[in-house]
């Protein structure tokens, strides 16, 4: 037995209720990493059985989630890193700068989820705009996937290995430190592979990819580990390192149920 203090890691995440994304999926992991998780609930999704598994997106009050980060710094004392997920609306957008902003936590991890398929189109230019402009700028590193990256780059394609690393160049152009930019399998190298640039490092983090169809969750599952990682004291390198590992046993135990698509599953992850 130590008496080392367990690090304390905050999710400003959605609820996801199948627990296959979001909060759910960012707790699960930050225990398996060895972590003291919180979160502070952005919006609840809810999948729809009756409509091909559509999200049916409900935002919570941005005063509520300022009350929770509250709550959470107040009762810990000290949070040792932050991860962003899903915040869908920008007033939460806001109130998640905000309280960044007050609370100056170490280590704050943004993936940037753009968009929610149970929300108005004409929302997300506004949201995209309000995350670029208010949340990036204090994210200590970001994890956009493929259309992401594309989109806070800037560029009008990404179908090579080269241009997503320049689309992580564009990105920590920008003003944020660290850039995991996320190809997964999509450009076709058989691999699942992501791109890592802090500024002088340019690393491909490559691994063999697990089946093709897409699994739900591994982005909220990646995040949350290297902010688990950072809490922890590693480098943004080491943590995306370490992060690829448990997204490769998350989708290798994956669940399958009645949607169209599995979600991951971190129980099984042992670190070494
Ligand atoms: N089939 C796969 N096998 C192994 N790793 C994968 C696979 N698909 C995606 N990944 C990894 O999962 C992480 C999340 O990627 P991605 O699915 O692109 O993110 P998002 O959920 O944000 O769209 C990345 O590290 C990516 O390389
Ligand atoms: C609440 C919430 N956060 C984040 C995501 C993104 O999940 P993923 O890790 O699959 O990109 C989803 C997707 O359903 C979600 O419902």
């Amino acid at each position: 037995m130590t008496n080392q203090r367990t690090p304390i890691t905050l999710a400003i995440a959605g609820s996801e209720a199948s627990g296959g994304a979001g909060a759910q999926t960012d707790l699960r992991t930050f225990t398996q990493l060895g972590v003291f998780g919180c979160v502070a609930l952005t919006c609840i999704v809810s999948f729809d059985p009756k409509q091909g598994f559509d999200h049916r997106f409900v935002p919570i009050d941005p005063q509520v989630l300022t009350d929770q980060v509250e709550a959470a710094v107040g009762v810990h004392g000290q949070v040792d890193a932050v991860k962003i997920g899903m915040l869908g609306t920008v007033p939460t957008i806001e109130a998640t700068a905000q309280a960044l902003k007050q609370y100056r936590f170490p280590q704050v991890v943004v993936d940037p989820v753009l968009i929610c398929k149970g929300q108005e189109p004409g929302a997300a230019l506004d949201i995209d705009n309000a995350l670029r402009e208010q949340v990036l700028p204090l994210a200590t590193i970001t994890t956009p996937n493929l259309f992401e990256s594309q989109v806070l780059s800037g560029m009008e394609e990404i179908t090579s290995v080269a241009q997503l690393k320049d689309a992580a160049k564009r990105i920590h152009d920008q003003g944020v430190p660290n850039v995991l930019a996320k190809a997964g399998t999509l450009l076709d190298t058989g691999t699942a592979l992501d791109v890592f640039y802090d500024g002088s490092d340019l690393e491909v983090l490559e691994v063999p990819a697990i089946g093709r169809e897409r699994v739900s969750g591994a982005g909220c599952t990646l995040a949350a580990a290297i902010t688990a990682e950072l809490a922890k004291g590693a480098t943004p390198l080491e943590a995306a390192r370490t992060a690829k590992e448990v997204v490769v046993s998350a989708i290798t135990h994956r669940m399958h149920g009645n949607a169209p698509f599995d979600c991951v599953y971190q129980g099984c992850y042992r670190q070494a």
